[in-house]
């Protein structure tokens, strides 16, 4: 029987998705259609009845603006918003910035599909001659982590975002869960899908074929032991969900419409 109510959120349309680069720890703000779509997942939510407790985020800026907007559109300003870099989107190393369809082009579709969607494959790392390097490292917001700055990572697999998002699932989130509150989680693509990955218990090759839309809520219904009672919910219009998917899907081939 489900006991409890978690919602995973990728962010609504980041300025760089129209722009198909590879975004990731670069603090791109919210487009004008990321900001209209976080407000109307927060109408959508609250349309059918649902409340947070307490809502979570990463440190960049289009996860907490989305957070925001969500819960101004469900009139829940007071809702405590706790944020951590442990929920960061996955670190794309020297990836970071590029185009994925030129990238297509000079290294191959698949190549591409491993770099983006493979468990256990780390793209190059990036380092200090790198265009974004010290706009990353140099950020006030990352000498507030847990772990110094010459620790966090340059580069990630899906398999090392779930690494280090782990201990603050288990440690900061799960008691919340279990302590009766509904949680939403308002972060990016992959780091839902390592946490998709984890509480859905889904193989490393079954993680491939798993992509999500931005501002789309995914609701999971969980037992005691915060194991899924059904399968997840993607919140919204069926059709458009679908096509959304395939979107992101194309932004690593050949062909994507912006380059
Ligand atoms: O910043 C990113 O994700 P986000 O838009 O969810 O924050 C990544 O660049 C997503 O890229 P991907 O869909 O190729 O994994």
């Amino acid at each position: 029987m489900s006991k409890h109510k978690l919602f995973l959120l990728r962010h609504g349309e980041g300025a760089w998705i129209k722009e198909n680069r590879f975004c990731s720890w670069v603090d791109q703000k919210l487009s004008e259609a990321g900001i209209v779509e976080a407000q109307e997942c927060g109408r959508l939510l609250k349309e059918q009845g649902y409340k947070f407790d307490r809502v979570f985020t990463s440190l960049l800026s289009r996860s907490i603006h989305t957070a925001w907007l969500v819960i101004e559109a469900m009139g829940e300003e007071w809702v405590p918003v706790t944020k951590s870099w442990r929920l960061n989107e996955r670190h794309y190393g020297a990836l970071i910035g590029l185009n994925r369809a030129e990238m297509a082009l000079n290294h191959g579709e698949e190549q591409v599909k491993q770099w983006r969607r493979s468990y256990d494959i780390t793209p190059p790392p990036i380092d200090e001659s790198h265009p974004y390097f010290s706009e990353i490292y140099n950020d006030r917001r990352y000498s507030t982590c847990d772990v110094p700055t010459e620790q966090l990572p340059r580069s990630e697999s899906l398999k090392e975002v779930l690494d280090r998002l782990l201990p603050y699932w288990n440690e900061v989130i799960v008691p919340e869960i279990k302590s009766g509150h509904t949680v939403l989680i308002s972060a990016h693509g992959n780091s839902c899908r390592a946490l998709l990955k984890h509480i859905e218990n889904i193989s490393a090759k079954d993680i491939v074929g798993v992509t999500l839309p931005t501002g789309t809520p995914v609701l999971l219904e969980l037992d005691e032991d915060l194991k899924p009672v059904k399968p997840r919910q993607l919140l919204g219009d069926q059709e458009k969900i679908q096509a959304a998917i395939k979107k992101v899907e194309d932004q690593g081939k050949v062909n994507a419409s912006s380059k």
